[in-house]
């Protein structure tokens, strides 16, 4: 599935993509004292996220992000109200000196954010579901800086190198998925919003998880410097700005 983007200025999306302009647009900042305490939001829970090393993984630099397409073995089956089968995931990041996540928490934006994108098992495949309400279901991460070396991250950052061309992709054996995600999956924040990106759609079912992900600073430093979009540029800063709410209730798993 291409999209090409037609204008590369952000702001013209809505001119060839009309839900860009739309009332329920991501990403969003979460205002914590404003959310929601929803005690039926239970602990999001994954299944098949172990992909054997026998399976290998496309990973792929589109121009606009990297990308690891996911086998539709992997499955959410808790925590939502639907059974969600994944696509593919992917980041969005700064630079050195400038955070690059997408959604941002009381104003704070943080390094970079991982996106594990999932559709409805309601559909016959991501095309279908990506233009029905509901149809995606996005588990999001934020990424920050810790003193250690993340082992589950270097599964995929050790191969960056290979795709660091946009267009490039490679093929990378499969490791547990379930490591690129925080530790913690019952507490997170839930809003109903769209894709980030051209077209936009207003169908994505957003849980953000509180706790974050922790990776070394050279391994941030290989997402933020690794991946080109063009032979002599660097691709940074790859997020779009937080949207309005327009009266959108964000909700929490926790109190
Ligand atoms: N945050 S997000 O989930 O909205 C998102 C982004 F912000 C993204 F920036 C992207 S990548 C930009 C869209 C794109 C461009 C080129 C190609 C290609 O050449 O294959 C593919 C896609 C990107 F791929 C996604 N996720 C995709 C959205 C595009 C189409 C829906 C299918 C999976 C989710
Ligand atoms: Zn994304």
């Amino acid at each position: 599935m291409v999209f090409s983007l037609l204008v590369t200025d952000i702001t013209e999306w809505d001119k060839a993509y009309p839900a860009c302009g739309g009332r329920e647009q991501s990403p969003i900042n979460v205002d914590t004292w404003d959310s929601k305490f929803d005690p039926t939001l239970g602990p999001i829970q994954v299944s098949g996220y172990d992909v054997s090393p026998e399976e290998s993984l496309k990973l792929k630099n589109n121009g606009h992000t990297v990308v690891l397409q996911l086998p539709d073995s992997l499955q959410i089956n808790g925590g939502l109200a639907n059974t969600y089968r994944a696509a593919q995931l992917h980041f969005h990041w700064g630079s050195h000196s400038s955070p690059g996540s997408e959604h941002t928490v009381n104003g704070q934006k943080f390094p970079g954010e991982i996106h594990v994108v999932h559709y409805s098992s309601n559909f016959q495949g991501l095309e279908e579901a990506v233009t029905q309400p509901g149809g995606l279901a996005v588990l999001a991460a934020f990424i920050e800086e810790g003193p250690d070396e993340n082992e589950d991250y270097e599964h995929l950052l050790t191969h960056l190198e290979n795709v660091k061309e946009a267009g490039q992709s490679t093929e990378i054996p499969g490791f547990d998925i379930r490591g690129l995600l925080p530790h913690q999956l019952d507490r997170y924040y839930r809003y109903n919003g769209s894709l980030t990106t051209p077209p936009c759609y207003q169908t994505v079912n957003w849980t953000i998880f509180n706790q974050t992900v922790l990776l070394s600073e050279n391994q941030l430093a290989i997402l933020e410097d690794t991946i080109h979009h063009d032979h002599d540029h660097v691709l940074q800063m790859n997020f779009r700005e937080p949207q309005s709410l327009n009266g959108r209730l964000v909700l929490s798993s926790f109190d």
